[in-house]
């Protein structure tokens, strides 16, 4: 278990923002940290890495403290097992992927784990690559090795999938899950896209301003009671064309996109951009296997 309460006092654009915030993980679980720009989900992470020192609180990971303010405990970030993804990689241009890799080893570690790493994330083919000779995908992908190679015990990914695109995204997703089950790794998503946290987290903490509005599993976050359908899916307004008395809504779900028939009360201020739930309650969905 990872107990975590943190107290900071952070400057936002506006004035002082106190952040507070008091997190439970279960061992194991892949939780998401989701909310607006500048409701400090980077600052929680940094914490927790201890790269930024909070006024007040406590870590605990696994019985072992990270950090306690009181009795004055504040572990070195190198003595802290994260592992870290950010949105731009971070790899060392100079050197290929495996050599990206075996640097991130401690002293006396087997390279075992690289090559298992390698093997794991699929990355045979690239390993003698310099990362300029790699897409963003790629790069993210060497970035995630890299984050595993002293096997954290909590891995943090910043955004990590931000710049890619909606099929990279997926593929990336998938390897994620993977090393995450694989590993029996305790994760820590930040993740603005409602569809991503459906698929990839145990549990959601929606922050504004510094503080948990919300957590729960995230269907229970972003779902609300009026909208009971048991088949849903979460998606993103691409499109909004008129049509007499109706609107035709085309959600971008995934991949896939969608058009959706809606009356103008349902419309309300929904805009391009915004994140939506294509609910239905009464209907019979046909499943078919796809090949
Ligand atoms: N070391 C610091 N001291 C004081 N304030 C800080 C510090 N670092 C960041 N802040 C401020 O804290 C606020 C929250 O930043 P943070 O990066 O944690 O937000 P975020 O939720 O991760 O946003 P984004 O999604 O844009 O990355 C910002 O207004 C930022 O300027």
């Amino acid at each position: 278990m990872i107990h975590i309460t943190l107290q900071k006092e952070l400057i936002a654009a506006h004035g002082t923002m106190l952040l507070d915030i008091n997190i439970d993980i279960q061992r194991g679980s892949l939780v998401t940290l989701y909310g607006d720009s500048g409701a400090g989900k980077t600052s929680i992470l940094r914490m927790i890495s201890g790269l930024l020192a909070p006024d007040k609180g406590s870590i605990t990971v696994n019985q072992k403290t990270w950090l306690d303010t009181e009795k004055r405990i504040h572990q070195k970030p190198q003595h802290r097992k994260v592992g870290y993804v950010f949105q731009d990689y971070g790899l060392f241009p100079n050197m290929t992927v495996k050599e990206n890799l075996l640097y991130a080893l401690e002293k006396g570690q087997s390279k075992n784990t690289v090559t298992e790493l390698i093997d794991t994330i699929e990355l045979g083919d690239l390993q003698d690559r310099k990362p300029e000779k790699l897409s963003g995908g790629q790069k993210q992908r060497v970035a995630l090795a890299r984050a595993l190679v002293r096997t954290p015990e909590i891995l943090m990914l910043d955004e990590p999938l931000s710049a890619l695109d909606n099929t990279m995204r997926a593929k990336l997703q998938d390897y994620i899950l993977k090393v995450h089950k694989q590993y029996n790794l305790t994760t820590i998503l930040i993740s603005h896209e409602i569809s991503e946290v459906i698929k990839m987290s145990d549990q959601v903490f929606v922050i504004e301003n510094g503080k948990i509005k919300k957590q729960g599993s995230p269907i229970e976050v972003f779902t609300t009671k009026q909208m009971s359908g048991k088949f849903q899916f979460s998606g993103e307004v691409v499109h909004i064309e008129k049509e007499d008395v109706i609107y035709i809504v085309t959600i971008l779900i995934g991949t896939n996109f969608v058009k959706i028939v809606a009356e103008e009360t349902e419309i309300g201020t929904i805009a391009i951009g915004d994140k939506v739930i294509v609910a239905s309650k009464a209907f019979n969905p046909l499943l078919q296997k796809v090949h």
